[in-house]
């Protein structure tokens, strides 16, 4: 196998200074918009905005805003990041003519009609060690490589083990047992890609809004496969971020990002299993003590340079002005 593309679209976050990355900022012309998607995170998300703000806002202007796009939080996850400095827009709020569904993916492809930037940088709320540098380096690429235009971040993953306090360097469960195996086996000019589900990565704007986004956690698998087979690996880079931890989920949330995942890949292998897919989880028992079963979405929404302006409201029967 030729590591061809590993060897040249492979970059480390020391190789650019924040300053160097405004100045290249400045003359190609280019504003960047970050987009952190965000759902009942008020436990990390004021951090998150308040460092990235003061560091590439603040001391360097690198970026031109900072949105959060609030998933259906239950919790502060709002207040708490526009406190923060964010721009906070309810993502059930943004062009509700389009109608609203969950997930992740569904806050970052309606971030589009509620930025501006001609990059978008996406970030994960929920982190718990990271630094401002997870923005920053993914530009790099971005700045200077004509052809790049779209930039996974990757990293060392900690896992913490049951004890308390431990960790191990295995985290990542659904990238290793699910993500990774799929692209070696069905697009293997991808498997140099060291993470691919990666929640920080950066998009020029034209080439996002020529995609279809999975409305849930399909989005990152989606976004890299289709940019491959648009514009081929070449317009893909990597930069290694150094280590990362998160907010871990269930197991058996986990199971279910894994089926969405392998769905969304089977459709773009000519595999159709249409809007919804049934799954069992056999850990819980109803009343008749049968496994309990449930659904993942597998639907995804158009490429928004096809989505029209947002459609006057009807008010009382009469067209709004
Ligand atoms: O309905 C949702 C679910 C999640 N999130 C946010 O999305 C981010 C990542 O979600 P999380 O549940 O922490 O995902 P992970 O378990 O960490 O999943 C990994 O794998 C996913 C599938 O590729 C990626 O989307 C994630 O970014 C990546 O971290 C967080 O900021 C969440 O608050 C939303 O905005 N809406
Ligand atoms: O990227 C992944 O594989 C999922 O986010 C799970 O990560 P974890 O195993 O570190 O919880």
């Amino acid at each position: 196998m030729s590591d061809t593309w590993f060897d040249h679209r492979t970059y480390r976050h020391t190789d650019w200074t924040v300053q160097r990355l405004v100045d290249l900022k400045r003359r190609r012309g280019l504003t960047v918009s970050l987009v952190i998607p965000a759902r009942d995170e008020q436990a990390t998300v004021g951090g998150i905005v308040s460092r990235v703000r003061a560091d590439l806002m603040e001391r360097a202007p690198l970026l031109d805003e900072i949105v959060v796009m609030d998933s259906d939080s239950t919790d502060d996850t709002g207040r708490v990041a526009r406190e923060a400095g964010a721009v906070v827009h309810r993502v059930v709020d943004v062009r509700p003519d389009l109608g609203h569904r969950r997930g992740k993916g569904e806050a970052m492809w309606k971030s589009q009609f509620v930025t501006s930037g001609d990059v978008i940088a996406f970030l994960d709320a929920d982190l718990v060690e990271w630094g401002p540098h997870f923005v920053s380096a993914l530009l790099g690429p971005l700045l200077t490589e004509p052809g790049v235009r779209l930039v996974k971040g990757f990293y060392d993953r900690l896992l913490d083990l049951p004890g308390g306090g431990r960790v191990s360097h295995e985290g990542g469960r659904v990238t290793e047992l699910v993500a990774r195996p799929t692209l070696a086996l069905r697009w293997p000019a991808l498997s140099g890609v060291v993470q691919p589900l990666s929640g920080e990565w950066a998009i020029r704007r034209d080439l996002f809004a020529q995609l279809s986004v999975p409305s849930g956690y399909g989005v990152e698998l989606a976004v890299l496969v289709d940019t491959h087979l648009r514009c081929g690996v070449d317009a893909i880079a990597q930069v290694d971020l150094g280590r990362r931890a998160h907010r871990h989920q269930s197991l058996r949330g986990l199971g279910a990002m894994a089926t969405e995942l392998l769905a969304i890949a089977d459709r773009r292998s000519g595999i159709d299993h249409g809007s919804e897919v049934p799954i069992r989880w056999f850990d819980t028992a109803d009343e008749q003590g049968r496994p309990r079963t449930g659904t993942v979405g597998i639907v995804e929404r158009p490429p928004a340079v096809g989505v029209g302006p947002e459609r006057p409201r009807v008010l009382g029967g009469a067209v709004g002005r």
